[in-house]
This record gives structure tokens, sequence and C-alpha cells, in this order.
């Protein structure tokens, strides 16, 4: 039987183990590592990475651009958890012959956690929580949803939920994105409108792009100001899909109310980071997928990539 090495990299919350049965895989010649800690530079990832056959990567810490991948020449397969991780260089991949596999992931997982960070907005609940906890008693006064605009850029599929929860909430939604059509736009309960528009006539104006040339820093100072000093700018889809200098402008000068983000464009935040010291910020650690059902999909089906590509099966490739 050959023998593999095959490595994971658990750098997040390190519970691979929690959720497949990884050391099994013995039984089938593969020899398993985990590694914990995140690797920092290119350099770290290729010393530690080049003896293995197979990665398991989970989401877009560890970088594969073709210089990694060229430097790691027994690697056959790469599992990365989710369907899209921009984080690996397909084509040079392919080049390689290195097949790319993804997995499933939980679709309630980014949308609750982005109606959570709305609500923890909207109702004060770190600042009331953290005095609470420091002898104080109601601190802040909030604000409601209902009756509210809220504007989604980027009706995909986390986008179509949020407009579905806005609904729930009795809020008027309107959306738009590059490609969005007026049907989409309805057949999600949403009105199509400009992105002036959105920007202008929203309360609260939420981000569910995919981060790509085409929307990098699609939300600017210009942006930010016809949001305006009541609006309430969330994002849990990528960092750079904003201007940050411009949005930390925008907080210290109040053009906007505040910010809830999930996402930052170096992450780990760097400590003593503008964001971190905003009162008008609710910030979360890119928490958006780490739930136990995102999880189970995760790891359960990296596991299953890995016995399928052993066994010659099917698996699900993203460079195919
Ligand atoms: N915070 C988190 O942990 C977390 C979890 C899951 C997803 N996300 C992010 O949320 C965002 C939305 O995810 P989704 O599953 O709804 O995405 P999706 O694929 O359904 O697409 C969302 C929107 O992006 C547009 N789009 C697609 N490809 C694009 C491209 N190459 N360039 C520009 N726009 C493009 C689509 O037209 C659509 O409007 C993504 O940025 C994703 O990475 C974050
Ligand atoms: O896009 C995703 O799946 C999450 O943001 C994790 O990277």
């Amino acid at each position: 039987m050959t023998e593999y090495r095959l490595a994971i990299l658990d750098d997040y919350q390190q519970v691979a183990g929690d959720y497949a049965p990884w050391d099994s895989l013995l039984d089938d010649g593969i020899k398993v590592s985990v590694f914990s800690a995140p690797f920092v530079s290119e350099e770290q990832a290729v010393a530690a990475l080049a003896p293995f056959d197979a990665i398991v990567a989970m989401r877009e810490r560890t970088r594969f651009p073709q210089s990694v991948l060229d430097s790691l020449p027994n690697l056959k397969l790469l599992v990365t958890t989710g369907m899209a991780n921009a984080a690996i260089d397909l084509e040079a991949a392919s080049d390689r012959g290195i097949v790319v596999c993804g997995t499933g992931g939980s679709p309630a997982a980014a949308p609750e956690l982005t109606w959570a960070l709305l609500l923890a907005f909207a109702r004060n609940l770190p600042v009331e929580e953290n005095s609470l906890r420091a002898g104080e008693w109601q601190t802040g006064v909030g604000f409601e949803l209902e009756g509210k605009t809220l504007g989604i850029v980027g009706l995909g599929r986390i986008g179509k939920r949020i407009a579905g929860y806005a609904k729930a909430f009795g809020m008027d939604v309107l959306a738009w994105s590059q490609n969005l059509t007026a049907d989409a736009a309805r057949a999600a309960g949403a009105r199509l409108v400009g992105k002036e528009e959105l920007f202008s006539e929203a309360d609260i104006v939420t981000l569910h792009l995919r981060l790509s040339e085409r929307t990098e820093g699609i939300v600017g100072s210009e942006e930010l100001r016809l949001l305006g000093p009541d609006g309430l700018l969330v994002n849990t889809a990528r960092g750079p899909l904003v201007d940050e200098a411009a949005l930390i402008r925008a907080l210290e000068e109040g053009w906007i109310r505040g910010a809830a983000l999930d996402v930052f464009d170096e992450e780990p935040l760097p400590a003593g980071h503008a964001l971190l010291h905003s009162p008008r910020t609710v910030l979360t650690p890119h928490v958006g997928y780490v739930t136990h059902e995102s999880y189970r999909k995760f790891y359960g089906e990296a596991f299953e990539d890995v016995k399928a590509w052993l066994a010659g099966e099917p698996v699900r490739v993203l460079n195919g």
C-alpha cells in the first residue's frame, strides 16, 4: 500500500478532530499531522508542508498562490472547506496536476450572524452587557428595525436570506449589485434600485458580495457620506469590499452612525487597530461560518473527499 501524508490546517478553533475520525485514515495508508497554528509567511507554510501529499485547509488563512504550490513537490490533493477559496490559485494547481476539492457549508450560518450583528448594534447589546457586568443598569437607547429600510448589496445566497429576515421584521428592502435584475430582486422580496439610491435611502446597508476586482472598494467615502449620520453599515462578506481608511474616517467624523463588522482587511485584526477602539463599531472575529453545523459539514465532507480520492472515486473538484 502506498503511504501518504496528510496535513490538516486546523488553525481556527482546533476542532477538526471533533468532526471526523482522521486517525482512522491510517488504515488506508495515510499518516495525519495536525497544524494548530497559522503559517504567517509563505516560507513557513512551504517549510512545514513540503513533505505532504494531501492538505485539508480550513478556509482562507493559509494562502496557496502559485509560488507556494510550486514549492510543494509532493502535493496531489488540496481540500478546502466551502466551495470557493480565493486564497488558492486554481489555475496554478491545475498546471501542477493538484486536485483541489471543496465541501458544502451551512447556509444559515452567515445570514444568522449578520442578523445577530444588526440586532446587537440596534439595541446596543455589547455596551449594555459590558456596563451591566461593571455594575451599571441601562446605558444607552437603541432603535427598532420595524419600519426601517434595509439596503442589500449583493442578492446571492446570503443576501436573499437576509431579505427574508428583513421582511419578517417589517422592513422595506432595497437591493443593488452590478448584475442584479429587477425580476430577481422582486423574487427575493426586494426592490432593485441604483447604488446611489440604495445608500441614500437605506437606514442600514448590508454587504453580501463576493470579493473580486469588480467589487473591491465598492464602498468608499462617497457611499458612506450618502448613508448619512443615522446610517449603519454591516459587513460580513469580505473586508476589502469597503475602503477601510474611508470607513475609519466616517466613524471618527460621524458621517455614519456606525458599523457592524465580521470581516476586515487584515485578519486577525491587529492589536491597536482603529476599528477596535471606535465606540461606533460592533465587531466579531470572522465567525460567520463558525457553527457546529458548518464544521460538521466542512470536516465531515473534507474527510469524505480524502477517502474518495484514495479510493479513486469522484470528489467535489473545484479545478476540474
Ligand atoms: N463572514 C463569514 O464567515 C462568511 C461566511 C460565508 C460567506 N461569506 C462571504 O459572504 C459573501 C456572500 O456570499 P454568498 O454565498 O451569498 O455569495 P454568492 O456566490 O451567492 O454571491 C453573492 C453576490 O456576489 C456576486 N458575485 C459573484 N461572483 C462575483 C465576482 N466574481 N465578482 C463580483 N461579484 C460577484 C453575485 O452576483 C451576488 O450578487 C461572500 O463574500 C462570502 O465570501 C462570509
Ligand atoms: O466565505 C466563507 O466561507 C467564510 O467567510 C469563511 O472564510
